[in-house]
């Protein structure tokens, strides 16, 4: 027999587990070893061999590799094994970083890989979906992707989309009874899930019975989407701009090559300068360093708990100019408690904290028993029937296994002495239409003792005022005429201009009969009360919003709660400035997207809209040229969050829908945690541009001292093997160390950046070249100077200006770490670029006086006399401009 034409019980037999336990930690070890990762096979990746040898595959590299085999058989063997060597090396540091770079993306997918909830060892939990075996037991609600073939056994309301199966895009509707029949198809196992496909509604358990290449998904594996890791568009521009600078560089090495033949050099000398030349001044590594410092600042997002899905958003992030967050549980706690009752035309009030269920109903000075009054009775028990949450107690302490605002309904009945244990000891719950945020509102239809059908109700009371026809007060129902209606409405003002969420119950009774859709029982009800709760925000957001605004950003409440609520907690937090207002999705709804384009920029809070509307407001934002970072959690947002600049999800209240269309996740749904996200995504692009800035400045460097030597009918200032080891030594860990850099004091007071923005936007062209420029002339200065006292001497004069060529590049690095000057900030607040330099210069010393190494890099040992030279040339290109910046400032 199939698992489909099972009863749910002979499928609990067949895969031997337990429906109430799940399986034990003894048999899951087993399984795994049977059955393996519940994974598909991905396609092979580069071998580690290859990623080596693919740094030598550059064509300049290339040729010089073949000049110095030539130089070796023609008897410099020094030389060319020196060459070779360096080569080696250089080869080694970009392997390294491209693996680095590659491992870090790696580590990134593994932290939003999927999870799943499963129950084992009578425990729910939550694990990675990658170690789900057969026979676990599988729990799942709206939003989430099934993570494995699983046979259903209890469902409420469920459907799931399966297009990626079977093509078809309208929900599966789900069922748990066998299904019989030949020639059954994947579409019509209405009681099984499978996985990789959707649940869009309701929720329901099921018991795995395939895992890995076994499913469904694992037969189609054509289908497999391997996910790509975009480029970011600076990764894209940089390699636009990398092929013109190989261009630059190769025309300005053929012309140095070409005058120096013609000024009398002889030929093979000038062919490897020039191939050295080249090898050091095309930025063939700057990708790879640009991918490090993206992963890097990856790495530093995730210590915030921020985690970028899609490494184009680090850059992205740092353009955004609207933020449009949720309320609940991002810019507040999501803690909520009870503080007021309403019901028979009365309003009490309930202490006590947090989620401990103790606490007293007072009103003028007087206290009660709520549950010795009917109106309240049936409020509060009511709430605790119509609600999905559990208050679980840990040593002392209590917490929600489900909505905070279910909790905090189950916390003010609980403090009345009920529990929702022994109300279902009385009802019996037949039916349950789910809470969504589009409706607003959630039903169950329960039975009592006497087999007493009736449907409870609750929801956003707004709502459920239009749709009541009575009110239960003084014991009986009193029609809902225009002046309950309006008393109503003004208590629920009442409420939530304090800044309470508030909730209405309803109940209306019903016929003994099953109802296939909630439209049919949500109606004609009747309204017995409202429970008003607290939400507090959290603590750090208001600043976090002032933080924005001075970086040039606005921040955007979206929620779906009463439009009083949110106003009260917009203004407790300082988003509603003073010429903005807030909107009501009833009035979005009714917009035409350009009347919205109109109005958006003055909009600072939209309230009671559906996720739904999320999407017309990043249209609009768009519409006005922002770049738009937009929060959500729920399968409706999923929209939004992709048309969204910035796709935000949450972590902890996120379902896998949003996650999955997101380009960042909030660990811990903290609407602060998307400013530091944005202040780390500014620094790393700052940091990416500190590098790009310093590695250029220093080819311009290294070519203009041999274009103008050249031009001036000099000697060569430096050997084809110094060139190289310059261009190993101050490239390497020196622009590694910007990349680490801390941001600078004022990234978040500038203005965002504008997303189009060039590589050498912002006087950075100018920057490389002036830099470049005195790098190249003061290199060469020294070089004359120390030649023009000891002409005899070439490789004296040489080695002056490799070491201030060496000098003159780690000054300037320092320069680069401020976009306004080196003064102003701590030049050596940079640890790692200090320990860089140090070991850089260190590496230097070494070089010009150890005698084996004098031999390989042509270098001689120079006097203190000529380190005054070399220092005070090598201090020139940065402190000359910096200087004059300086006292123009003054
Ligand atoms: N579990 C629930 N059952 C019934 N009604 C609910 C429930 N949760 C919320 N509501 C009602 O629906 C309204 C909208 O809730 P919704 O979850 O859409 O938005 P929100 O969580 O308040 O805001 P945000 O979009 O910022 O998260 C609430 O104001 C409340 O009145
Ligand atoms: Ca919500």
């Amino acid at each position: 027999m199939k698992y489909h034409e099972m009863s749910p019980e002979q499928v609990e037999k067949a895969v031997q587990t337990s429906f109430k336990n799940g399986l034990t930690n003894e048999e899951i070890k087993i399984r795994r070893k049977q059955f393996g990762f519940n994974e598909l096979q991905e396609a092979e990746k580069q071998s580690a061999l290859l990623l080596f040898f693919s740094q030598f595959k550059d064509f300049m590299v290339i040729v010089l590799l073949v000049a110095t085999l030539i130089s070796g058989i023609l008897g410099e063997y020094i030389d060319a094994i020196a060459i070779i060597l360096i080569v080696f090396v250089n080869g080694i540091l970009g392997f390294f970083q491209e693996r680095k770079a590659e491992k870090s993306l790696e580590a990134l997918k593994e932290l939003s890989a999927p999870m799943a909830t499963v129950l084992r060892g009578g425990k729910w939990e939550k694990i990675p979906s990658k170690e789900i075996v057969p026979g676990d037991i599988l729990r799942f609600a709206s939003g989430d992707r099934i993570s494995a073939d699983i046979r259903l056994f209890e469902i409420s309301s469920l459907e799931i989309e399966e297009s990626a199966l079977t093509g078809e895009s309208v929900p599966a509707v789900k069922e748990i009874a066998p299904i019989h029949g030949e020639n059954i198809g994947l579409g019509d196992l209405n009681n099984m899930a499978f996985m990789g496909t959707m649940v869009t509604r309701g929720s329901g358990k099921g018991v795995v019975i395939g895992t890995g290449m076994k499913t469904a998904m694992g037969q189609i594996a054509d289908l497999l989407q391997t996910e790509q890791n975009l480029q970011t568009p600076l990764q894209r521009r940089l390699e636009q701009l990398g092929k013109i600078l190989i261009v630059v560089a190769l025309v300005l090495t053929l012309l140095v090559v070409a005058i120096g033949v013609w000024q009398g050099h002889d030929l093979y000398t000038m062919f490897l300068s020039g191939v050295s030349l080249a090898v050091a001044a095309i930025p063939e590594g700057l990708p790879a360093i640009v991918t490090i410092a993206l992963s890097l600042g990856v790495q530093r997002m995730i210590k915030k708990n921020a985690i970028v899905r899609k490494l184009p958003a680090v850059e992205t992030l740092g353009c955004a100019s609207v933020i449009c967050s949720d309320k609940t549980g991002t810019m507040t706690q999501n803690k909520m408690t009870v503080t007021h009752l309403w019901a028979n035309d009365q309003t009490w009030t309930v202490s006590g904290q947090g989620y401990e269920p103790q606490g007293h109903f007072t009103r003028n000075n007087q206290t009660m028993n709520p549950a010795q009054d009917d109106h309240f009775y049936k409020l509060l028990s009511f709430s605790m029937l119509c609600n999905h949450a559990a208050l679980i107690e840990e040593k002392g302490k209590y917490h929600v296994d489900g909505d905070p605002t279910e909790g905090a309904l189950l916390v003010s009945g609980m403090k009345a002495g009920l529990s929702r244990d022994h109300l279902l000891q009385e009802y019996r719950i037949i039916q349950e239409f789910p809470f969504d945020s589009s409706r607003k509102m959630m039903t169950v239809i329960v039975e009592d003792k006497k087999g007493h059908r009736f449907a409870i109700t609750k929801g956003a009371p707004d709502i459920l005022i239009s749709l009541s026809e009575s009110v239960y007060v003084g014991g009986k129902k009193q029609y809902m005429s225009q002046i309950w209606t309006n008393r109503l409405q003004t208590t629920v003002e009442r409420l939530a201009s304090q800044a309470l969420r508030t909730i209405a119950v309803a109940y209306k009774p019903v016929p003994n009969r099953l109802f296939n859709h909630e439209a049919e029982v949500e109606n004609e009800l009747v309204f017995i009360g409202l429970q008003g709760m607290i939400d507090p925000p959290r603590p750090e957001v208001k600043a976090a919003i002032q933080e924005c605004k001075a970086a040039g950003i606005k921040t955007v409440m979206i929620t779906g709660d009463h439009v009083i609520t949110a106003r009260a907690i917009g203004e407790q937090l300082g988003i509603l400035n003073r010429d903005d207002f807030v909107l009501e999705g009833r009035k979005l709804e009714s917009m035409s997207l350009k009347e919205l384009d109109e109005i958006v920029d003055n909009v600072s809070v939209f309230a009671r809209v559906s996720p739904e509307h999320k999407l017309k407001i990043v249209k609009a934002l768009q519409n006005k040229g922002h770049i738009v970072a937009m929060t959500g959690d729920g399968v409706n947002d999923a929209p939004a969050i992709k048309a969204a600049d910035i796709g935000i999800a949450m972590g902890i209240n996120g379902t896998d829908v949003a996650k999955e269309s997101s380009a960042l996740i909030l660990l811990d749904d903290n609407f602060a945690t998307i400013k530091a996200a944005i202040h780390e995504g500014r620094n790393i692009y700052e940091n990416i541009r500190k590098f790009i800035r310093y590695l250029l400045a220093s080819n311009v460097g290294e070519i203009l001292v041999m274009l103008f030597a050249m031009i001036l009918a000099l000697p060569l200032p430096l050997v084809p093997i110094q060139i190289l080891w310059v261009n190993l030594v101050t490239d390497g860990l020196p622009a590694m160390a910007l990349g680490l850099d801390q941001p600078e004091g004022d990234v978040m007071k500038r203005k965002p950046r504008h997303p189009k923005e060039g590589v050498f936007a912002r006087r950075l062209g100018w920057k490389v070249i002036s830099r470049g420029f005195l790098i190249g002339v003061a290199t060469l200065l020294a070089f004359l100077i120390a030649y023009k006292q000891n002409p005899d001497h070439l490789e004296y004069a040489q080695t002056v200006a490799f070491a201030t060529l060496v000098l003159a590049q780690l000054i300037h690095v320092f320069d680069c770490r401020s976009e306004h000057s080196i003064f102003a900030r701590n030049p050596f607040g940079n640890p790692y670029l200090v320990w860089a330099v140090l070991s850089s210069v260190v590496l230097m010393i070494i070089v010009i006086y150890f005698p084996p190494l004098q031999t390989v890099f042509h270098t001689v040992a120079i006097v203190p006399t000529d380190w005054l030279l070399i220092l005070a040339m090598a201090a020139i290109p940065t402190f000359l401009l910096a200087g004059s910046l300086f006292i123009r400032k003054k």
